[in-house]
């Protein structure tokens, strides 16, 4: 049964229809993630969950309560990153921890925490003196000294360089490894494919697809991209007609060739029938962004 039950959410400010009947339903134990363009109703998405805003219409459910109704229940097992305003300038790290794990029933050891997240040396730092990657540390730190069941983290890694990215990351697999449910606010392709067991993709106050990362990727028309250097001249014509091919173009000698596995073996044929030699081959497979462009019909 789903930990988190979203049905039929929706949300306006005003005129603007923030969240147009959101529904999906969040699995003990995983990581899901929810991407799409700016502006297109994640935070309010989630901030119906965490019990911050009361929907319009439609219902959530998290371990079975309301978030508005029984917004101390779901205090006690939801913990969400606190936006970096929320914190004075002047706290140290450690008076954080220690003040907000005085906050729950059953906190989680504030000290050991620190150490998992790798804060300890900062523990005396005032909070404006952390580095951002440190800040977003101690925010995750903060999510979960309520020994919470679910943890929601809202664009966690942005503003952080590709190191401290990668930790971030390793850190959220930990929390999912102990048990915790993490819903996941992302704008990273990578990151998605990275972490997510599953993904809903909301556009425009609507989902527009909810699945694996691989199954959103399998849902691309080319998933495939081949793209060589033949050794003598090659008529672009004749990849037209390969089967499964999305599109061909050639560049500077480069020919480059969408499709599917189909495409690719037809073309290798195509080749060796020609005496033709495939210099430099590239077979890569489509991303998430790919898959993305796709599915929401958005240039970012
Ligand atoms: N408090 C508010 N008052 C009025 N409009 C709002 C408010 N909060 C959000 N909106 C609007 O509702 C829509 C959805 O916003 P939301 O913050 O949920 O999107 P988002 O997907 O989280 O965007 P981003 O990736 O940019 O954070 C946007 O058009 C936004 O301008």
């Amino acid at each position: 049964m789903p930990v988190i039950e979203v049905s039929d959410l929706r949300k306006s400010y005003g005129d603007k229809k923030a969240v147009d009947g959101v529904s999906f339903g969040v699995e003990d134990g995983e990581i899901f993630g929810i991407l799409g363009p700016n502006g297109a109703g994640k935070t309010t998405t989630v901030e119906c969950v965490e019990g911050l805003r009361r929907p319009d219409g439609g219902s959530v459910r998290v371990a079975g309560y309301d978030p508005v109704a029984d917004r101390d229940a779901v205090t006690r097992i939801l913990g969400a990153q606190l936006q970096e305003s929320e914190l004075q300038p002047k706290i140290t790290a450690g008076e954080a921890l220690e003040l907000y794990a005085a906050c729950y029933p059953d906190p989680a050891d504030w000290r050991d925490l620190a150490e998992r997240l790798g804060l300890t040396e900062k523990l005396g730092t005032r909070f404006a003196k952390l580095s951002g990657g440190q800040k977003q540390r101690l925010s995750i730190a903060l999510a979960l000294v309520g020994n919470p069941r679910i943890v929601v983290l809202d664009e966690l890694t942005t503003g952080l360089d590709p190191r401290a990215r990668r930790d971030t990351w390793r850190i959220v697999e930990d929390i999912r490894d102990r048990g915790v449910t993490v819903l996941l606010v992302t704008h990273f392709m990578e990151e998605a494919q990275h972490l997510c067991d599953r993904i809903a993709l909301i556009d425009q106050g609507r989902i527009t697809a909810l699945d694996t990362p691989a199954g959103l990727i399998g849902r691309t028309a080319s998933s495939t991209a081949i793209s060589f250097m033949p050794s003598v001249p090659l008529e672009t014509r004749l990849l037209a007609d390969l089967p499964a091919v999305g599109s061909v173009a050639e560049q500077d000698g480069r020919i480059v060739a969408h499709g599917t596995d189909e495409t690719v073996h037809a073309l290798l044929s195509l080749l060796t029938g020609q005496g033709v030699t495939a210099h430099q081959l590239r077979i890569t497979e489509a991303s998430l962004d790919d898959a993305y462009l796709d599915l929401t019909g958005t240039d970012r």
